[in-house]
């Protein structure tokens, strides 16, 4: 175990760390603070969910002194969403210093942008785009930061943004440091890697196993016009506490947030067409559980840190081994545990065991929930809300009724026609999906990791190490001593020399923005 007093930390950090919470270092964070902490470059991969963002972001306050008035440190993410929760969290870990953070990303108003920027913000945490934008206009000048970090490099290479991110570092001053950090590593991030980082400590906290230990996975296989069936009873099932649920394209998440809304359940939709104000005003939703679903394309799929997600289903699988992981990282976050399933169609099973090969992971197959479990899924969440309110009292206007009622007729029978009118009959509306083609498996050589280096001795626990009072103590679901589910391994061999090899072509991008050419499907996320 180490403490955050270990490393050499002022006390204002150390302040704002024990305000949120941490009580110690996760893995990479014991394994990555000394190291950057002496300004050096380095490439760091932990499992999602384990404090990435701590990880680089306590190293990068304590360089900077709260009067100065330059921009010192430099945060390129590949999603709006992602930029403002970032910069929320270095603020809250340089609260007590008072340093000035600034999200910097598209589809907020420039001016509003050029103005906060007046008042000289030290860190800046921007989309790669917005932030050339910047740039150009002279509104940022980069001649005076000393950090730069790319978080979830990868995906901004493969959003097409290779071109902005090497326009943006070749102006930063030579005498940087400069961090990049992923829960995994394809191949292009070498180049990167090669190109702008100086003499690298690549420090990695792998296991056997890409994901998060902490979620358990299964799929259910399910023809296509029956996902969504699958999906309303899985939820029902499961009564999730915060759901996220993955749709291949945009039309998908229209389609289904509108069809689980249809059907009286309260979800909402997430991907690059919607405006800023919505994208804002739906993340909004659901971080304070006014939404319970969040149905999303892959912008939601990196680094997003939302606390009481307990279930990411898959409601289509995604193209590549990574976005699985990264998908399913949504849950299973700092200590918690949490399900992740996805529905696979029978054309799609080879894809499946591809992605399995590729994480090392064996994801059981699990059937098809029963409409008898849903319907006791459902009861029982009614049973709690029911027992909640006998709880809480108040019901004295009520009384009266009850008693007068119960005079009349036997209590069960009473009881259980609340209970069914509470339950809802369910709103069969009809619901028509346009069905999408199922994903062709492809080949690609099996290791998700980077460089084929031998996994660093992962001595963590196999949540990551975690320890937080926010978390709420160990013990019971949510506790997180030592916990294991034993599900490594999966079966496969472990092939040390190779890493598959990346044919990551960029996805055509349909949102009409010409300026950069390579973005995939969803790419208006920045
Ligand atoms: N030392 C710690 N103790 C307890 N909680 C922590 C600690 N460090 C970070 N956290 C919390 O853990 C959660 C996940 O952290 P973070 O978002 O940085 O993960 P990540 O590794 O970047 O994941 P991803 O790969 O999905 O981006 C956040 O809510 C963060 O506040
Ligand atoms: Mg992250």
């Amino acid at each position: 175990m180490t403490t955050f007093a270990e490393f050499d930390l002022e006390p204002k950090v150390i302040q704002a760390i024990t305000e949120l919470g941490f009580e110690e270092a996760t893995p990479i964070q014991a394994k990555s603070i000394p190291i950057a902490l002496q300004g050096k470059d380095m490439i760091g991969q932990a499992q999602t969910g384990t404090g990435k963002t701590a990880a680089f972001g306590i190293p990068l306050i304590s360089k900077i002194a709260r009067n100065d008035e330059k921009i010192r440190a430099l945060i390129m993410a590949p999603t709006r969403e992602l930029a403002i929760q970032v910069a929320e969290e270095i603020e809250k870990l340089s609260r007590f210093k008072g340093l000035r953070t600034l999200p910097i990303y598209g589809g907020q108003d420039i001016v509003r942008q050029i103005r906060a920027l007046k008042k000289k913000p030290q860190i800046i945490i921007g989309t790669p785009g917005r932030l050339l934008d910047h740039i150009n206009r002279k509104t940022i000048k980069l001649e005076d930061v000393n950090t730069v970090v790319l978080d979830e490099a990868d995906e901004m290479l493969d959003m097409g943004f290779m071109e902005d991110i090497q326009s943006i570092l070749k102006q930063v001053p030579d005498e940087r440091q400069t961090m990049l950090f992923s829960a995994t590593m394809p191949p292009n991030i070498k180049r990167l890697a090669e190109q702008f980082l100086k003499d690298p400590e690549h420090v990695s906290v792998i296991p056997k196993q890409v994901s998060a230990p902490l979620i358990e996975q299964a799929y259910i296989e399910v023809p296509e016009r029956q996902k969504f069936e699958a999906l309303s009873r899985l939820i029902d099932m499961e009564s999730p506490e915060l759901a996220i649920v993955f749709g291949r394209t945009k039309r998908r998440v229209d389609e289904l947030a509108e069809a689980l809304q249809k059907r009286g359940y309260s979800a909402d939709g997430l991907h690059g067409d919607l405006s800023q104000n919505q994208r804002d005003a739906v993340m909004r939703k659901f971080r304070d559980g006014s939404i319970d679903v969040l149905v999303a394309t892959d912008v939601a799929a990196r680094g997003l840190d939302v606390s009481g997600v307990t279930h990411v289903v898959n409601f289509d699988l995604p193209q590549d081994p990574e976005s699985y992981v990264h998908r399913i990282g949504r849950t299973g976050r700092a200590g918690k545990e949490g399900e992740a399933w996805s529905f696979v169609t029978p054309r799609e099973i080879d894809h499946l065991h591809f992605i399995e090969r590729v994480t090392r992971h064996r994801i059981p197959r699990k059937p098809l929930p029963t409409l008898a479990e849903a319907l006791e899924g459902k009861q029982r969440i009614i049973a709690e809300r029911l027992l909640e309110a006998v709880e809480k009292g108040e019901l004295n206007e009520y009384k009266g009724l009850a008693i007068q009622m119960l005079e009349q007729y036997d209590s069960v029978q009473l009881l259980s026609a609340a209970l069914k009118l509470m339950t809802g009959e369910k709103r069969e509306a009809s619901i028509e999906l346009t069905p999408e083609d199922p994903i062709r498996a492809k080949r690609r050589k099996p290791d998700i990791r980077s460089g084929g280096r031998k996994p660093s001795n992962y001595s963590g626990r196999s949540n990551g190490g975690y320890n937080s009072n926010r978390s709420g103590g160990s013990g019971g679901k949510g506790g997180y001593g030592g916990y294991n589910r034993g599900k490594e391994g999966g079966g496969y061999n472990r092939d040390s020399g190779s890493r598959y090899s990346g044919d990551r072509k960029p996805r055509t991008s349909s949102n009409g923005e010409t300026r950069r050419p390579a973005r995939r499907e969803d790419s208006s996320s920045e």
